[in-house]
């Protein structure tokens, strides 16, 4: 899946300019970083991504998509193609890895085989087959953050964005979790992950956008 930005402002109802004049072009299949100090903006960018918020200037371009030309009924179909993955993966702690990993297959309505089907490739991809039926609390904080993936995957994304998705991890599983979405990307996936780890994102080689008060102020391969 395809994005681009053609000079994006987003300022919010409290006058705060969070996005100014932003550019960029990822193309289908490519992976890239966004970085930037706190406050930057990279939240805001993918919320724009999604269509959690709508940004005030501009235009936002996606699988050929003007976001500012779709309507509102057309968002669930737009969040479908996309997979998130959060810092605290928001996982639900009543419900087995297999539960939490299903919510977005049985929110749209599929059959119960399917499911099953899907949810147990997903696991299969992060590495969590054998704990389908654990509690999420009984797995560490890296398995955890990998439920959170195969959850942003389970509907075969062709974009998956992450936001800080190695914040509380170790350097180890920080690495582990890069890995997997260099694995998505591998297969054709386009993956936008923003992270303040410089030092991981280095020995990634991948494209770097990084944005400071809201402008990209560089774009490029990170030597
Ligand atoms: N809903 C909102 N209403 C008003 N201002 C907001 C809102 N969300 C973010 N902001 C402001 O917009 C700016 C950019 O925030 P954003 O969360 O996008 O940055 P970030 O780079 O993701 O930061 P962090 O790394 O701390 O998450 C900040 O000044 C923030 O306070």
């Amino acid at each position: 899946m395809e994005i681009e930005f053609q000079r994006v402002g987003k300022k919010y109802e409290t006058g705060q300019e969070a996005l100014s004049q932003v550019s960029f072009h990822l193309q289908q299949g490519e992976m890239a970083f966004l970085t930037g100090h706190s406050g930057a903006g990279k939240s805001t960018l993918l919320k724009l991504i999604m269509m959690i918020e709508r940004q005030s200037h501009g235009k936002i371009i996606i699988d050929g998509e003007d976001l500012l030309s779709l309507s509102r009924k057309y968002i669930p179909f737009h969040r479908r193609k996309v997979g998130v993955v959060f810092q605290n993966h928001q996982l639900l702690f009543d419900r087995s890895v297999f539960h939490n990993v299903a919510l977005p297959l049985q929110v749209s309505g599929a059959d119960p085989q399917h499911v099953a089907k899907r949810v147990r490739a997903a696991l299969d991809k992060v590495g969590l087959l054998g704990k389908e039926k654990y509690n999420p609390m009984a797995l560490s904080g890296g398995e955890q953050q990998r439920i959170g993936i195969a959850r942003a995957v389970v509907n075969k994304p062709q974009l998956l964005l992450a936001d800080e998705p190695t914040g509380n991890l170790d350097p180890r599983l920080s690495a582990e979790i890069m890995n997997l979405f260099q694995e998505f990307n591998r297969v054709g996936v386009t993956v936008l992950v923003a992270s303040h780890d410089l030092s991981l994102i280095a020995r990634m080689h991948h494209r770097v956008l990084t944005l400071n008060q809201g402008r990209i102020v560089n774009d490029g391969g990170f030597s």
